[in-house]
């Protein structure tokens, strides 16, 4: 079986500028490989780069070296390399990305915020709604919030409108920073599952999972971030 994601000799360092070029290894060498239908942690201590591995895969931090191949229907995409145009087009049909905080967009309403993935797929507005409200039901956000911008939502609040935009659409590949962090116990129990769906729908899912209970229900197995520690 071919992986959805394959990483190979990834290597970051960071440039602080604003200090006098000091230079901050994170990762070198980096290397793992996420299949169809598994669950794969990123672990290790604060600091270790689990973020920044994340943030290179959906390629929003750039590598110094190594790929990143991400299986895109018959073709393999690089993400190290692939240009701005091609990368957008990956994150829009393959690469899902669930960030710990929700990007709100001004005057549009939860319920929409959570639909849009859905017509950006070509669903009919109307379904796309329906099932955003459904999966809102589901995540126990109140109905009367609904139509309400999230901006000003509770941060739980907030992160169930991101996880409902993160998980609403189907993509092969989920990248996940916490999904769970602000949340209670009932809260994390629908996460769970609906991590399980994707999972049994064939979803490759890499992502950071602080919380132990939910981790060892999900995860089906843990990288060590620190086996690619960097030399200072
Ligand atoms: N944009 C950046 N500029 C400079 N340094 C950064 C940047 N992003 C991360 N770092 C540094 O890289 C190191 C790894 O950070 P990262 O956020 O990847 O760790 P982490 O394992 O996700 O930690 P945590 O569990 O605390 O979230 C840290 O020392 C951090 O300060």
């Amino acid at each position: 079986m071919t992986p959805l994601l394959s990483a190979s000799g990834l290597s970051k360092t960071f440039v602080l500028h604003l200090r006098e070029g000091a230079r901050l290894p994170v990762v070198a060498h980096a290397a793992f490989e996420v299949f169809a239908g598994e669950c794969v942690a990123l672990g290790g201590p604060s600091g270790a780069g689990k973020s920044s591995l994340l943030k290179m895969v959906y390629g929003n931090y750039r590598t110094d070296a190594g790929a990143i191949r991400v299986r895109d229907g018959a073709e393999t995409v690089d993400v190290a390399t692939a240009e701005p145009r091609r990368l957008l087009r990956l994150r829009a049909t393959t690469i899902g990305y669930v960030s710990q905080f929700l990007r709100v967009i001004p005057r549009v309403g939860a319920r929409d915020v959570v639909a849009e993935p859905l017509v950006v797929d070509g669903a009919a507005p109307d379904e796309a709604r329906e099932r955003a409200g459904a999966l809102l039901a589901r995540l126990n956000l109140p109905e009367r919030l609904w139509s309400l911008p999230p901006a000003t939502f509770s941060g739980g609040e907030q992160q169930r409108v991101n996880i409902a935009r993160g998980l609403i659409a189907h993509r092969p590949l989920l990248l996940m920073d916490e999904p769970t962090a602000s949340l209670d116990a009932a809260n994390r129990a629908v996460v769970v599952e609906l991590i399980e769906e994707k999972k049994r729908a064939g979803v490759g899912i890499l992502g950071i999972f602080h919380d132990a209970e939910v981790r060892e229900a999900v995860c089906d197995r843990v990288i060590d971030v620190t086996a690619f520690q960097a030399a200072a």
